[in-house]
């Protein structure tokens, strides 16, 4: 799913009124009787009180169309009008006239005067601010934030959390908390980045029948990426299929004490699919390998306790690298090395392995074109520095891909493929996966992949999908806490089931 820019927005909303013939007011009534429907389907007419912050323009309007369709069906509903500003838009006036015509006159919000009364028992309307806020709202309007999110309240914000901005940075605290967001049309950029995305505990698309024409060939910057939108890169694998054909992948790394994770990427390389796989490790890594995966080859190296060549005698189709390796100057010579050589097949880096490219900066430009990377947090500042917010760091990692052209996963909650001049943000995957080891079943299930013949990129992007499904699917037996990286492998299997499985018939649809 398109995730637009703000310019992109307003310019598929112009255009749908264009090609629509609508009428003023008409997207804003859409808006307004999607979320109606959506709280509705919730409440059920229960007498829960709803209070309704509208700010003057788009945004606010929308909030005053929900209240009148909201009162229109029998629930007690309080509007507030927070002054934000001065001018009002037109179709906040429309709607206001409308509330009027119905005998509602809301209550002005200002600077000075009380606050509403906000209880365990009110569900908040936040309709302040959308993706119109363009400066940090005046001190007061930070403090009426503060105040709704100190409240015991459940808070609803329509379109976005009223005070973060669409395109930059939001400071902690200037934004309201929602616990939904009803985003219309699109999930909004600042959802999925950790330090803005903590104000938006869940968040729903409604659909406001914006046009499909416009929509389509309209090109976005980032992406949200679910299941259906990859099962047409999905491989399969033939009747008459041989392990031959099903690829190779190599896993190089691991250092004593860190052997467990070349094995968790062996693993999950094979689990993923892959016909074959090798271990190069140290020689401390033979035993527990070959007795911990039967269905590994092994090659060790004359190091004992870290990696001092990466020469493998096998011709896989893919190497994975770094996980569990270390950064002993005879490691780093290695890598050197190997990447001097030029290596004829894709590669998977992560880990140690980011760690010495990070530290020798030079290896960067001897890459493989399309290389994947998959840095943490932390990785991440070593390959393309500090950076000041979410934001600020999206720009900087654009320009690592964009120079040394690799396909680049930012992991985290909502993991972040980068690659050419596009984004694609994960769906899958829980807290219970920050847990030791998981990243290295990652590399494994990426690795796996291309080794059947996915494009690096495919290759990111469902193994990031079907290994955060797989999180998905283990916490429902396991719970956060006990999950762990293991885990992930045992449950990749079903994830790819549930991933191929047609989908649901909608309601209403016969099956068959
Ligand atoms: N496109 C769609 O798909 C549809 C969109 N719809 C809805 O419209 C919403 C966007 O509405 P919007 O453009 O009127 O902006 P909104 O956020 O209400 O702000 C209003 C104005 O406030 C101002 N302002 C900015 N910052 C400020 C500040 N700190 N303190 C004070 N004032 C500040 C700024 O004006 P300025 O003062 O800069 O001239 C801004 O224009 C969108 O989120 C959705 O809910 C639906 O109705 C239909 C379909
Ligand atoms: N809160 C979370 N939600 C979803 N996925 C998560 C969360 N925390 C961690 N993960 C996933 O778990 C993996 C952790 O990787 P990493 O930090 O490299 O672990 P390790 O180094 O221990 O192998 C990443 O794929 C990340 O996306
Ligand atoms: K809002």
């Amino acid at each position: 799913m398109k995730i637009f820019s703000r310019d992109q927005i307003y310019n598929a909303d112009r255009l749908t009124i264009e090609r629509q013939g609508l009428a003023a007011g008409e997207l804003m009534e859409r808006a307004a009787e999607a979320s109606f429907n959506y709280i509705h389907s919730r409440l059920q007419g229960s007498p829960t009180p709803i209070v309704v912050l509208a700010g003057t323009g788009n945004n606010g309007g929308d909030g005053l169309a929900l209240a009148r369709h909201l009162m229109e069906h029998g629930y007690h509903v309080e509007v507030y009008m927070v002054q934000v500003r001065k001018e009002r838009s037109p179709e906040f006036l429309q709607n206001l006239e409308r509330l009027r015509e119905r005998k509602c006159w809301p209550e002005l919000l200002e600077e000075k005067g009380p606050r509403p009364e906000l209880g365990q028992q009110h569900i908040v309307v936040d309709a302040i601010f959308g993706i119109g806020l363009n400066r940090v709202p005046d001190p007061w309007i930070l403090e009426l934030f503060q105040y709704i999110n100190a409240a015991p309240s459940f808070v609803v914000s329509l379109d976005i959390a009223s005070g973060l901005f669409l395109d930059r940075h939001t400071e902690p605290g200037q934004s309201v908390e929602a616990e939904v967001v009803l985003s219309f049309q699109f999930p909004k950029l600042p959802f999925f980045l950790p330090e803005t995305g903590s104000s938006v505990h869940g968040w729903e698309v409604l659909d406001i029948g914006l046009d499909p024409a416009v929509l389509a060939e309209t090109p976005a910057e980032f992406h949200w990426i679910y299941g259906d939108l990859l099962k047409p890169a999905y491989r399969g694998r033939g009747r008459f299929a041989h392990k031959g054909q099903m690829g190779h992948a190599a896993v190089l790394g691991g250092s004593t004490g860190k052997i467990g994770a070349v094995r968790l990427a062996a693993e999950a390389v094979l689990t993923a699919g892959a016909g074959k796989v090798t271990a190069r490790t140290p020689r401390s890594g033979l035993v527990p390998l070959q007795v911990g995966l039967p269905e590994a080859m092994v090659e060790v190296d004359k190091g004992k306790d870290a990696l001092e060549s990466f020469a493998l005698s096998v011709k896989p189709q893919v190497v994975a690298l770094g996980m569990g390796m270390g950064t002993a100057a005879a490691t780093v010579q290695a890598f050197t090395t190997f990447l001097e050589e030029k290596p004829q097949m894709p590669l998977v880096i992560d880990a140690d392995g980011l760690n010495i490219l990070g530290q020798n900066r030079e290896l960067l430009d001897l890459l493989p074109p399309s290389t994947v990377l998959l840095p943490h947090p932390g990785e991440l500042k070593i390959l393309i520095g500090e950076w000041t917010d979410d934001f600020d760091k999206l720009e900087k990692a654009r320009a690592f891909v964009k120079q040394y052209d690799c396909v680049l996963v930012i992991k985290g909650a909502h993991t972040l493929t980068l690659y050419r001049e596009l984004g694609y943000f994960n769906s899958s995957g829980n807290p219970g996966m920050a847990t030791a080891g998981s990243g290295d079943v990652l590399a494994g299930i990426v690795a796996g992949l291309i080794a059947q013949g996915y494009s690096p990129l495919d290759a990111a992007l469902v193994g990031v999908f079907l290994h955060g499904l797989s999180g998905d699917l283990a916490v429902r037996d396991m719970g956060y806490e006990a999950l762990r990286a293991s885990h992930l492998i045992q449950y990749l299997g079903v994830a790819f089931r549930q991933w191929l499985q047609p989908p649901a018939p909608a309601e209403g649809q016969q099956e068959g």
